[in-house]
């Protein structure tokens, strides 16, 4: 039914998805799913290996890279994306930036002391003028091979999305800022891997595999904060690039979905019963759109034409 990937794929794929240094939690088990490829043109997908019922934990999955919403910088975790309570004291060097405890602050230590040299403020002015959220990632990644907390070639196994023209123009500026600032700070050899190409390679591969993390849990504090949040679109606390939660597809009627309790750590869970060899997918979008408006986005942001049996219906 599937073709499985070649062993030595397979090897830099599981070399990859060890190389989180320490996750969040851990787990000991290996998770009942393979990636392999799909029969039809979706390229990789994971696939159940044993029977999995309706509402079970498929696995969890801690964050390669996570960065908070810009508009919510000062009221979650700058590491896991928790929402800091009354507790959480700001940064001593930079108000806006909150650690919800002193695991999250030592765990960024190193990216976030490459941060601190840099003065990003026409970085970030560009890329919240323009309402861009990505290239935080590829900065806060950028900081992470530079402290060699993440690699160089981090992000290569995850699939790119094509890129049009003046997509990669508008890139140029955004690029130029970030070199700039690090340039600045006197970093020189550190970035030689900074090149344009690395940045469109990076964020071509974020634009089509970062979650945008919407936390369940909450108090009824959170929720007013969270209804606020919406009302100004932003309801996300920020956005995350996870290693095997990118290898699920789409569906408009999925069988396993992503769910965020407290913070960056995500759990995939089956929504309804799997058999075994039966392909998971999780639904990229808002599944209650109507069937035009699903095709659009998936089609202009995902480049893909969905065929899933609720859109072949018509539904
Ligand atoms: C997050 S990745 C999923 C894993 C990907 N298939 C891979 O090989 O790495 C998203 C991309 O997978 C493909 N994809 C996901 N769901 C699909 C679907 N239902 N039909 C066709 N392509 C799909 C699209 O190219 C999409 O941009």
């Amino acid at each position: 039914m599937f073709r499985a990937i070649s062993s030595r794929r397979a090897r830099m794929l599981l070399s990859k998805l060890q190389c989180a240094k320490k996750p969040l939690s851990t787990s000991t088990s290996p998770p009942p799913i393979r990636v392999a490829y799909t029969a039809d043109s979706a390229g990789r997908g994971t696939f159940a290996t044993r029977r999995l019922r309706s509402g079970d934990l498929i696995h969890t999955a801690d964050p390669l890279i996570t960065h908070p919403s810009p508009s919510l910088l000062n009221k979650v975790c700058y590491f896991c994306l928790r929402r800091s309570g009354p507790s959480a004291a700001p940064d001593e060097t930079d108000p806006t930036v909150r650690f919800c405890g002193a695991d999250c602050r030592q765990r960024s230590q190193g990216f976030y002391k490459v941060e601190k040299r840099s003065d990003w403020s026409a970085f970030d002015d560009h890329c919240r003028l323009q309402g861009l959220k990505y290239p935080f990632l590829v900065k806060r990644l950028a900081c992470m091979v530079i402290s060699g907390a993440a690699t160089v070639e981090s992000l290569d196994v995850l699939q790119p999305a094509n890129l049009f023209p003046e997509i990669l123009s508008e890139m140029e500026e955004e690029f130029g800022l970030l070199k700039d600032a690090l340039l600045r700070a006197g970093f020189n050899e550190q970035i030689a891997f900074l090149t344009k190409q690395w940045y469109i390679g990076v964020l071509a591969r974020i634009r089509i595999n970062a979650f945008r993390v919407e936390l369940a849990g909450g108090s009824y504090e959170d929720l007013l904060s969270e209804a606020a949040a919406a009302v100004a679109a932003e309801s996300a606390v920020g956005n995350a690039i996870y290693m095997l939660p990118s290898f699920y597809n789409h569906d408009c009627d999925p069988n396993a979905h992503m769910v965020w309790i407290e913070n960056a750590h995500a759990r995939l869970k089956a929504l309804r019963d799997v058999e075994a060899g039966e392909e998971l997918r999780i639904c990229y979008i808002d599944a209650s759109m109507d069937h035009d408006a699903r095709q659009t986005i998936l089609s202009q942001g995902f480049g893909f034409h969905c065929q899933c049996l609720r859109c072949m219906s018509g539904d």
